[in-house]
């Protein structure tokens, strides 16, 4: 057993259908690999109709599972409806939705023009309350108990510069997350979110760590754990939290980063002194030990 393997039995989501945005490529994509390999009906939606269209094929092929693509940009309210439509009339339900769509690119803030700033936080957050509304009311009305997974960022919680706008947009995800979990209990409806850390996707290195920045960073030197994440860890802990097996799980945002969020603590420098350095450092303590011991 390891990390790149699938770990719940295999009819853990049967009977679900859920839907993913952004499900045509990168992590929604292996997020949809896996809900259909236990079983769940998936739904995939995205802005290009062709991506999505070659991802269910290629999803229903390794799966054997089904796949239903509908081209939607998660900013306008009326294709998202159009989405829940299409796959009520296919699958006859929908259980989970997973808020994985993004938009996102590195840049100093003040180089940003107005509308820059407006295309990430819509897509994020406008795109992700439009989403989770759109599909709130429908389980309301029909007493669905309703699952919804945000996949947001680490530094939502910390902040980060030079991603000001996805920081802002996905702090609002998670305000969203803890205030309709508990708003939306009393329907049985759960709500939690996952911040990742760095795992590989074309979508984001490309945006995040063009040429010029990608041979200076050297992800595994800054994480804890010296890797960086596997797209079938982020799928166990998603499928995990879309399942029955996380019924008294809401409200939470579970980080999964190898430990990269935790570079802030005070002492973490201290990574850098060697053993030798710590004889010298231990006896210097000890003798002040000593010393202030002899003034009292
Ligand atoms: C390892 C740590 C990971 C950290 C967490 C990761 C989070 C992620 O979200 S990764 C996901 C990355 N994936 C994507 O972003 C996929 C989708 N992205 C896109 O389609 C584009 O990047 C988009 C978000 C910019 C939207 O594209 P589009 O709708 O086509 O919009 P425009 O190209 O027309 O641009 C709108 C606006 O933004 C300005 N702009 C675009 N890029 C830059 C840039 N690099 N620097 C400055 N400004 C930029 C563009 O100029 C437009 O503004 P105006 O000029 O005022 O019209
Ligand atoms: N990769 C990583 O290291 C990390 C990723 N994340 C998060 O993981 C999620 C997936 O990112 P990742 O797989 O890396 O990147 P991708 O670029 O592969 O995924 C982003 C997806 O969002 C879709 N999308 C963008 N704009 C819209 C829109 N207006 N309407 C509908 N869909 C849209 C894109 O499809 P299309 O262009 O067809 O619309 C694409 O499929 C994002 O939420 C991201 O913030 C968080 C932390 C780390």
């Amino acid at each position: 057993m390891n990390h790149t393997q699938g770990m719940l039995r295999d009819d853990a989501l049967r009977g679900k259908t859920i839907i993913v945005t952004g499900g045509g490529t990168g992590l929604g994509k292996s997020m949809a690999t896996y809900f259909l390999k236990l079983g769940a009906n998936v739904v995939i939606c995205s802005r290009r109709k062709d991506v999505l269209d070659e991802a269910a094929l290629d999803l229903e092929q390794t799966t054997g599972g089904s796949v239903l693509a509908v081209a939607c940009d998660v900013r306008k309210p009326e294709q998202i409806e159009q989405v829940i439509a299409e796959a009520i009339a296919r699958f006859g339900a929908v259980h989970g939705l997973v808020n994985n769509s993004a938009g996102n690119f590195i840049s100093p803030t003040e180089r940003l023009s107005y509308k820059a700033i407006d295309v990430i936080v819509d897509i994020v957050l406008r795109g992700t309350y439009y989403f989770t509304l759109a599909l709130g009311k429908y389980w309301i009305e029909k007493e669905i108990k309703g699952t919804v997974l945000n996949i947001s960022t680490t530094y939502a919680w910390t902040g980060s510069g030079w991603v000001v706008p996805s920081a802002m947009a996905k702090a609002g995800v998670l305000a969203m997350t803890k205030s309709l979990a508990f708003e939306w209990a009393t329907h049985g409806i759960r709500l939690n979110a996952i911040a990742p850390g760095p795992f590989p996707t074309k979508g984001a290195w490309d945006r995040l760590f063009p040429a010029e920045l990608a041979e200076k960073f050297a992800f595994e030197n800054r994480i804890p754990l010296k890797r960086v994440g596997d797209h079938q860890e982020l799928a166990n802990l998603a499928a995990y939290l879309m399942s029955d097996f996380s019924a008294y799980v809401t409200g939470e945002v579970i980080t999964l980063d190898g430990g990269e969020v935790l570079a802030a603590g005070q002492f973490n420098f201290l990574n850098e002194v060697t053993g030798e350095q710590w004889d010298t450092i231990e006896g210097q303590i000890k003798n002040a030990n000593r010393s202030s011991k002899k003034e009292s």
